[in-house]
């Protein structure tokens, strides 16, 4: 059996855990949520580092459960903080090799492909002191990657670096992502980072599990958004198909039509993420004329929530395979009788490529 089963519970005098998680065995999950709603506590749960009751496999084999409870260290995983703590007096050579002694016998990923995948060949040499916040943090997710871990645990693993290191990181974490088949539980409260690299989401609130699923259904839930307030929307997978030279713009297609954005540079046939915010998204019952607005898809509505505050709605919209989020006014949408079923032109003011 692959993927992660984890059920746990715990009881603290001030926060109780209860979370009953059925995880895929490849890509990265992330976990989302408040602060204090126990992400860091489910990661320490799963390293062995809490012994809450409970139940944990990992690709079928047993980690936890009510007889018997692996001590962290003979627990097949790799574990990034925010700061990566390195040994100051090894080069970081030194610092990937410490510790693969407990390197399980059967090797999933091996020191060289650690060091190829995040790019710190040039490295090795060095001592932590030298190495800049982006470094280190791609030194430390290397050092557990070393570990041939069954399982990576990621917790806000770019949270200590500004917004430029932050960029320089990412696409290697997307590489972890295209080249590992070892599940990666990522920890992040930015939604632009799951947006980016998750495939899976966990949202959790006061130590339950609100919602698990597929990323791009999930974000699509219309009893989620309250909880994500202005980073609500939806996903959509779509590929680059034409470049305007004239006014630096780039077309991406998907199944519900195509978008026009910034051109970023990306060749034509690139596959890649955009999101469109729901307070990004007007909806008209009729094609709309002349607008500044160049992004305008049909659409069917499938479904209306309400929002978080009494004068709002979310609209979800079918557009070909996919489903956008709208966010009206309940006057608006009163006005102009959107319900299930009608057919409406999507105007969608802003798109972010996830690139
Ligand atoms: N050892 C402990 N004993 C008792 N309570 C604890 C312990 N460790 C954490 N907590 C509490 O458990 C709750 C969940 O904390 P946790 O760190 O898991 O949340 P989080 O979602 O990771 O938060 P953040 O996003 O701020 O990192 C908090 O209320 C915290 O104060």
């Amino acid at each position: 059996m692959t993927g992660i089963q984890a059920r746990f519970q715990l009881d603290w005098t001030n926060f109780q855990l209860d979370v009953d998680l059925d995880l895929p065995s490849h890509g990265i999950t992330a976990l989302f949520g408040p602060s204090g709603s126990g992400k860091t506590t489910l990661l320490r749960c799963i390293a062995g580092l809490e012994r809450a009751k409970g139940r944990l496999l990992v690709n079928g084999e047993v980690w936890q459960d009510e007889r018997h409870f692996l001590a962290t260290h003979k627990r097949a995983l790799g574990y990034v903080f925010q700061e990566a703590s390195l040994f100051a007096h090894l080069s970081v050579l030194g610092n990937l090799r410490y510790g693969l002694q407990r390197i399980p016998a059967k090797q999933q990923v091996n020191l060289e492909q650690a060091i190829e995948l995040l790019g710190i060949t040039h490295l090795l040499e060095r001592k932590p002191e030298r190495l800049s916040g982006g470094e280190r943090s791609r030194v430390g997710i290397a050092r557990a990657l070393a570990l041939s871990p069954d399982i990576l645990l990621m917790d806000e693993p770019l949270a200590a670096l500004d917004v430029k290191r932050k960029q320089e990181i990412l696409p290697y974490l997307e590489r972890l992502h295209e080249e590992l088949h070892i599940p990666v539980l990522y920890i992040s409260h930015s939604p632009d980072e799951v947006a980016r690299l998750a495939d899976y989401l966990v949202v959790m609130e006061q130590g339950h599990v609100l919602a698990s699923g597929p990323l791009v259904e999930t974000l699509t839930r219309l009893d989620l958004p309250i909880h994500l307030g202005e980073d609500a929307g939806a996903i959509l997978d779509v590929s680059v198909a034409e470049l305007d030279a004239e006014w630096h713009l780039a077309k991406v297609i998907f199944s519900g039509g195509s978008l026009w954005t910034k051109d970023q540079g990306l060749p034509i046939g690139r596959k890649l993420r955009v999101r469109v915010l729901a307070r990004d998204v007007s909806l008209a019952v009729e094609p709309p004329g002349k607008s500044s607005i160049q992004n305008i898809l049909p659409g069917c509505v499938d479904a209306l929530a309400d929002d978080e505050h009494p004068g709002l709605v979310l609209v979800r919209v079918k557009v070909g395979d996919a489903m956008i989020l709208a966010r009206l006014t309940k006057k608006s949408a009163a006005m102009l009788n959107i319900r299930p079923g009608l057919q409406v032109w999507a105007q969608i003011k802003s798109v972010a490529l996830m690139e």
